[in-house]
């Protein structure tokens, strides 16, 4: 086995629905360690992007490889959405699910889930439902629940819209360990004082095309296009 699905390469990536260009054409390279955040206006393709690279966007044209099988890439990678899914199961269950999916022995899925309950607090709560918590304690499963079976690439978009600071601080801390792991992250987000606190590249969409990328310091510091320029002064962009 390799030691990871990287890099992600995507060759003129279009994705059109009813005629009209949501996405592309993209080629875009994502390799090495460290997160991604992808930001732009409204209906910029973001979401789009992120799904496509994860695979479940139907493309219209072009390619998304990995250095594994399409097979293997899938099950190295996970995807946190926006609006956190619980199943309606226990803290704890939503937790095993997972490594029992993978066929991972008892005694180390009691360990992994016991460790990730008290990684995102929640050990007092493991055996209530987890419909019942509130949106940021789900959101902070969900996000658990994506890295618990350690993926290579941890996709998500937008995990802290509508959470508040002491929330966000959570899924960050989250992140920021995950990266550790070395887990190479992809994600949206509306929050510029998060994509700077998290970046190490960006990723700026604009009309469904990439419009300008690069490493976190040059991006944020000195941003080349006048669109990212307006983009970080608040300007609406047409
Ligand atoms: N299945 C679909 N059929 C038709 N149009 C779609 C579909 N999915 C998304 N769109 C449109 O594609 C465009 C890009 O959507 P996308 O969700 O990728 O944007 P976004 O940048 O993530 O937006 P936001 O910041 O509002 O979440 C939007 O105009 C959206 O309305």
């Amino acid at each position: 086995m390799v030691s990871t699905i990287l890099p992600l390469t995507m060759t003129n990536v279009a994705v059109r629905r009813r005629g009209k260009r949501l996405l592309g054409p993209v080629d875009l390279e994502v390799g090495g360690l460290g997160l991604t955040i992808i930001i732009g206006p409204n209906g910029s393709g973001k979401t789009t992007l992120l799904r496509a690279m994860h695979g479940v966007e139907r493309l219209s044209a072009g390619a998304v490889r990995w250095s594994v099988s399409e097979e293997e890439a899938r099950h190295r990678q996970a995807y946190v959405f926006q609006t956190p899914i619980m199943l309606r199961r226990s803290v704890a269950d939503n937790l095993r699910y997972p490594l029992q999916l993978l066929g991972a022995p008892r005694a180390e899925v009691s360990r992994r889930v016991n460790d990730w309950l008290a990684r995102i607090g929640l050990e007092e709560r493991a055996s209530l439902q987890a419909t019942r918590l509130s949106g940021g304690e789900k959101q902070r499963l969900a996000v658990a629940r994506a890295l618990i079976r350690r993926p290579d690439v941890l996709f998500l978009d937008e995990p802290c819209a509508n959470l508040d600071g002491a929330s966000t601080r959570a899924i960050e801390a989250l992140l920021r360990t995950a990266l550790d792991e070395k887990t190479r992250i992809i994600m949206t987000t509306h929050d510029l004082g998060q994509a700077r606190r998290l970046a190490s590249d960006a990723i700026f969409m604009l009309h469904g095309m990439v419009h300008e990328t690069g490493a976190a310091e040059r991006f944020f510091g000195t941003p080349r296009t006048d669109e990212l320029q307006a983009f970080f002064r608040g300007d609406i962009i047409a």
